[in-house]
């Protein structure tokens, strides 16, 4: 699957991933109502909004870019439903030739972690049936349980051809609080960097490994340091547009060839009809504005990228 990732982003020329994080006050209100008169204001005409908006923005954005991130707690606050809607959507993108990450933060104790990367990537045995449940390309995984809770991801991984995006240095303000803390010398985020490069030595494609990491576009020094700390993993960006990351900010991300990094920006996509720049378009072609921030999205990172 990395493989698919990197042709899908030589193909597009697009270093980035879009986030379809629907949260319910971006969504026109056009298309709330068409789904609350089918079905009512119900957590099933909550999920059918979700479904009808992520359609329509992929519809608009999927020739530009290689990968779409679901977050999954978008989805799960309307449970069953919601949950209906992410495995739609997760199929539906996929169907576009989408690579599809989940961004799930899954992880815990051996056993259970074991049961997520199941549901998430691989198949479940329903006595002499399997099924793939989930079936996202990768999925965001908390390694602070430790290596026991990441081995089964890996398994998985190795056996479907999947990957995995492993929490190292996260975008928000208080990830210092712990991720910082120095260990003989050492911020933990680097140590925990250290541990994905050698588990990604065990899960290599043919350039990269499938195993990744995630590191936020908001810290661009310490996204420096783990480049040179992880050279074989690809690194999942967040932290672009919404929470302030910009392409200048993220050219060290990047490997000299140009791969080993994709950007995500979830509100600043899917919701750009709603910023004064794409006001033009209006809440009625919110999915023309989409793909207008996309398109200003990618000449950002790599104009950055050509001039660094
Ligand atoms: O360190 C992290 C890890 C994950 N995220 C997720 O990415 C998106 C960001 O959304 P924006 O609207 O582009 O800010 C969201 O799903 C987060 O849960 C992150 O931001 N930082």
């Amino acid at each position: 699957m990395i493989q698919k990732l990197i042709s899908n982003i030589q193909k597009t020329k697009a270093p980035i991933v879009v986030g379809l994080d629907p949260m319910m006050n971006y969504i026109p209100q056009q298309v709330k109502e068409k789904a609350f008169q089918e079905f009512g204001e119900t957590l099933e005409g909550a999920a059918e909004a979700i479904w009808q908006y992520n359609k329509e923005i992929v519809d608009c954005t999927c020739d530009l870019i290689p990968a779409v991130k679901p977050q999954i707690a978008m989805y799960e606050q309307f449970g069953i439903e919601g949950m209906k809607a992410f495995k739609k959507t997760v199929d539906y993108c996929k169907s576009k030739g989408l690579v599809v990450i989940g961004d799930v933060k899954r992880g815990d104790i051996g056993s259970t972690s074991a049961a997520y990367a199941t549901g998430h990537l691989g198949k479940v045995q329903v006595g002499s049936k399997t099924y793939s449940a989930f079936d996202e390309d990768f999925a965001t995984v908390n390694p602070y349980l430790g290596s026991d809770g990441i081995k089964p991801f890996m398994e998985v991984c190795k056996e479907e051809k999947k990957g995995l995006f492993i929490l190292v240095k996260t975008s928000n303000p208080s990830s210092g609080e712990f991720q910082d803390q120095l260990i003989d010398g050492k911020p933990l985020y680097e140590l925990v960097g250290e541990k994905v490069a050698q588990w990604g030595e065990e899960c290599m494609g043919e350039q990269y490994s499938y195993i990744g990491a995630v590191v936020g576009a908001t810290y661009p020094e310490m996204g420096k340091v783990l480049r040179k700390v992880m050279p074989k993993s690809y690194i999942l960006v967040p932290g672009y547009g919404a929470q302030g990351g910009k392409g200048a900010d993220l050219v060290h991300f990047f490997n000299e060839d140009g791969l080993g990094a994709i950007v995500n920006s979830s509100r600043g996509i899917i919701a750009a009809y709603k910023q004064e720049k794409y006001a033009k378009f209006g809440a009625e072609h919110f999915g023309e504005a989409s793909r207008a921030a996309v398109e200003d999205m990618v000449a950002d990172i790599n104009q950055a990228l050509e001039n660094r």
